[in-house]
């Protein structure tokens, strides 16, 4: 292949400076999009009033699979992951990793189901504080890799 050929086949994908790109090309306007990150954490706790073994002190490595939903900003971005991250580690995951779940969390017996109601509740008012646009979709909480609860916006009724 001539100099010339290679260059001509080659040229059409290299970078583009963004000058060249028109900003309203960067996005789609006026739609929400639905992004979802992922978080583990490791934690004691025991259940009150519960026939099992669960009754007992044990622990869990938790994943907490979080998603959530803005309008598209002018590069066409809905939440940046980095965003939603520093929020949900600092609102719940940090406050949680290496804890004895009932004494940290508000008083509640420390099921998987009440766990992620407060986990919503918080993670919604520090987004909301953050970004008026911005919402909590859905929450999945796995306490062990066979074990799952999920709450989405409409089953928390908003
Ligand atoms: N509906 C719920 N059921 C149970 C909860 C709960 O939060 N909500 N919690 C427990 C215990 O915390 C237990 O540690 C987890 O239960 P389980 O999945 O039965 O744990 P296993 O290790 O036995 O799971 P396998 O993967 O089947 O070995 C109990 N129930
Ligand atoms: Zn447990």
């Amino acid at each position: 292949m001539s100099e010339r050929n290679l260059r001509d086949s080659v040229e059409p994908l290299l970078y583009k400076p963004s000058q060249e790109i028109a900003l309203s090309s960067l996005r789609y306007h006026d739609r929400r999009v639905t992004i979802t990150k992922e978080f583990t954490f490791d934690a004691a706790h025991h259940l009150y009033a519960y026939k099992g073994k669960c009754a007992n002190l044990h622990g869990h490595t938790y994943r907490l699979v979080v998603s959530v939903s803005d309008v598209l900003d002018e590069i066409g971005l809905s939440i940046d992951f980095g965003d939603v991250k520093a929020l949900v580690k600092t609102h719940v995951v940090d406050r949680l990793d290496h804890t004895y779940l009932n004494e940290v969390l508000p008083p509640m017996n420390t099921t998987a189901e009440n766990m992620i109601v407060w986990m919503f509740e918080e993670i919604e008012r520090a987004l909301h504080a953050f970004r008026e646009t911005a919402r909590v979709e859905r929450l999945t909480l796995y306490e062990t890799p066979t074990s799952s609860v999920e709450i989405t916006r409409q089953e928390m009724g908003l």
